[in-house]
């Protein structure tokens, strides 16, 4: 096509007849087109031919020029800088991006750029998840936004060099842009995983990595300042994919008590001394350190985590229990822990709390609950959060024998009294602390910290009033007395220090009208609480007669006591299977079933007495026993005979038969 666009323009440029003879040859029947055209159309099919092929001639030649161009603008380039190019995933990628953000895009004012606060998964059901109704309204934890480069180039001056940063489109991105004809800044935000290519004037590679060098130092400097957590964010390839960097807080900035604190300290860092390692070594004792950090919300267990993981410079691997999907999740994500460092898992008693369709292990409500069906299922009674792992998923992270040896578990929970005693046994948890109401002494050391100069000794400069050091240890001291010892949470009281961040002399004016009120809304949440707890009791009797009614009437059908007997059976049978835990409950539990009418038996019985009144130390598959029991001895009674009641050997369950006195 091309050689006969070129032969149209040659024939028109040589006045036309030769060369129409020659288009004849390769066309056959051009002649009856160009007669056709001329007659009908009045275009003459040559000069067509012949602009269509200078037309293709001038695009190709300019793109042809353009290739040149760009050719020879990549060959001065190559011939006047030297580059060193950073792949999309490397760490130091990520650390010459922050060095530009920081001191680059600022500086220069740079109008196009990226913004990086964290990723987000489908968090429809996350939002759902409101989490416990606390005081404190300075709760924060959100992500601070981050500026980088967007893509093309950055260019400055550093060292007197001048410097280029290319973060180069990934070929999706790319491919977006070019067919939108969009800008590639545009186009869409850079993911993350773009390479850089560092390029400098010159023709060394020297001042590039001396540039390199210093990324590398602001990011170790920045790290000193910062702790890195690293969480899960993304639910389909369970690794600790996020990196945070929180600022550092020191420890002394954690308020509780002191020599407890001190202890804590002191067992981490003899932990982590290279003795203690080759101690345990030696001896054949797992490498491994955990504590519970226990206490009501607010009351700094998550500060203190994070405060530890800046002292003893350990990266902080946070897992709030309630989000992990499942055992296997949760296995994943201990194999894939480092050696060294401090692992966090938040609100650890969500684990072994079911999950109202198909409870486990610590169940101790009946299964034929029908009530309360349309709460959210991720909570429990208690309003607890509930978490998909299993106890025995948990244990076997913690110290199975594919766990990590070498790291400290920190597991934090504001319902300790509730967790297993398999959880808490040394080994698992080597130390519990507790992190309770804030003291008056903890109160005027917080006080001083807000109020008191910066960490850099510098006096904040939005201060309105600038106390010097003894009166405001003075007002600390004045502010501390007015709030009532160990009835706030910390959280409460910085809450409301930070209405007053720029008055300390407001703070203590209005501090005894804020402790009524603040006392007054605890008294009537107490109330309220109290009263849903009633309510709570109440229905659970209602439910524990309904049953006892039902067994009732069941037992009046069995004639023999051979069906009595299978009827018994079956029932334990189901009530084993559904209650492993408390089948091990009971087989320290004595019930002694003495005396009462059949009515006094079943109505104790259901309220969890013995016969005789006394409360049954046990577990509900102990009462199930007892009201099996009882309603036989009943059936027994009413047939006035007597029936020999034999418990499943695993069991253990002694009755005392009230019709024989006989023990079973
Ligand atoms: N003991 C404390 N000393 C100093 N500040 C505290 C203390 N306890 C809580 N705070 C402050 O209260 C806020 C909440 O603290 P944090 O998240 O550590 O509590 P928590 O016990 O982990 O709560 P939750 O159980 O709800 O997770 C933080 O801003 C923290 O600074």
């Amino acid at each position: 096509m091309n050689s006969l666009l070129a032969l149209a323009g040659t024939s028109l440029l040589n006045g036309g007849s030769s060369s129409v003879q020659d288009l004849e040859e390769r066309i056959p029947g051009f002649s009856v087109l160009q007669d056709f055209f001329k007659r009908w159309l009045r275009i003459d099919l040559t000069t067509l031919l012949t602009v269509a092929a200078l037309m293709g001639a001038a695009s190709s030649g300019a793109q042809s020029l353009q290739d040149t161009g760009s050719k020879f603008y990549w060959w001065i380039v190559r011939f006047l800088t030297a580059s060193i190019s950073i792949a999309g995933n490397d760490r130091l990628n990520r650390e010459v991006l922050n060095w530009l953000g920081a001191h680059v895009l600022a500086k220069k004012g740079t109008r196009i750029l990226t913004a990086n606060s964290e990723t987000i998964q489908n968090d429809a059901w996350s939002y759902r998840r409101v989490s416990q109704e606390r005081n404190d309204f300075h709760h924060e934890k959100r992500m601070p936004v981050q500026y980088l480069p967007t893509f093309g180039t950055t260019w400055f001056i550093h060292k007197r060099n001048l410097f280029m940063v290319r973060r180069i489109l990934t070929s999706s991105s790319h491919y977006h842009s070019s067919w939108t004809r969009t800008p590639d800044e545009y186009a869409g935000a850079p993911e993350g995983d773009e390479p850089l290519v560092v390029m400098c004037i010159g023709r060394s590679v020297e001042p590039i990595k001396r540039f390199l060098n210093t990324c590398r130092e602001f990011a170790d400097k920045q790290r000193e300042a910062y702790i890195t957590v690293r969480i899960s964010k993304r639910t389909y390839d369970e690794s600790w994919d996020t990196t945070i960097l929180r600022p550092l807080r020191p420890l002394e900035t954690v308020h509780f008590d002191e020599k407890i604190k001190d202890a804590l300290v002191a067992d981490i860092a003899n932990y982590l001394d290279v003795n203690t390692r080759r101690f345990y070594n030696g001896r054949g004792i797992p490498y491994r350190r955990g504590f519970l950090l226990y206490g009501p919300p607010g009351t700094g267990k998550t500060s203190l985590s994070l405060a530890l993981a800046g002292k003893f410079g350990l990266e902080l691997y946070l897992l709030h229990m309630p989000s992990v999907r499942d055992d296997s999740v949760l296995e994943k994500l201990f194999t894939a822990l480092p050696p060294r460092c401090l692992v966090l898992l938040e609100d650890i008693d969500a684990v072994g709390i079911k999950r109202r369709t198909g409870r486990r292990d610590d169940d101790s409500s009946d299964s034929d609950s029908d009530d309360d069906n349309d709460k959210d299922d991720s909570y429990d009674d208690n309003d607890r959060p509930r978490s998909n792992c299993t106890l025995s998923g948990l244990l076997n992270v913690l110290d199975g024998v594919a766990s990590q040896e070498g790291r400290i578990v920190l597991m934090t929970s504001n319902f300790a009294e509730k967790l297993d005693k398999a959880l808490v046994r040394p080994g698992r948890v080597d130390r519990m602390i507790y992190l309770g109401h804030i003291s008056q002494r903890s109160c005027e050391l917080m006080f001083l910290r807000m109020y008191g100069p910066d960490a850099d000794g510098s006096a904040p400069a939005d201060r309105a009033v600038q106390l010097p050091e003894h009166e405001l240890k003075r007002l600390a001291l004045e502010f501390s007395g007015k709030i009532p010892n160990e009835l706030f949470t910390p959280a409460q009281v910085q809450g409301y220090l930070l209405n007053y961040r720029d008055s300390p002399l407001d703070a203590v004016a209005n501090v005894e009208r804020w402790v009524k009120e603040e006392v007054e809304m605890v008294e009537a949440a107490k109330k309220k609480e109290r009263k849903a707890a009633e309510a709570k009791k109440k229905k659970r009797r209602e439910r524990k007669l309904k049953r006892a009614a039902r067994l009732a009437e069941a037992m009046r059908d069995y004639d023999s006591d051979k069906e009595l007997e299978d009827f018994r059976q079956k029932m334990m049978e189901e009530k084993r299977k559904k209650k492993q835990k408390a089948k091990q409950e009971a087989t320290e539990a004595k019930i002694d079933v003495e005396g009462g009418t059949s009515e006094d038996l079943i109505t104790k019985a259901t309220n969890g007495e013995t016969p005789n009144g006394n409360l049954v130390e046990g577990t509900v598959l102990a009462k199930v026993e007892r009201e099996a029991a009882i309603a036989v001895d009943e059936k027994v009674n009413l047939n006035g005979e007597e029936v020999a009641h034999n418990p499943a050997p695993e069991e253990q369950v002694t009755i005392t038969n009230r019709v024989s006195g006989d023990s079973h």
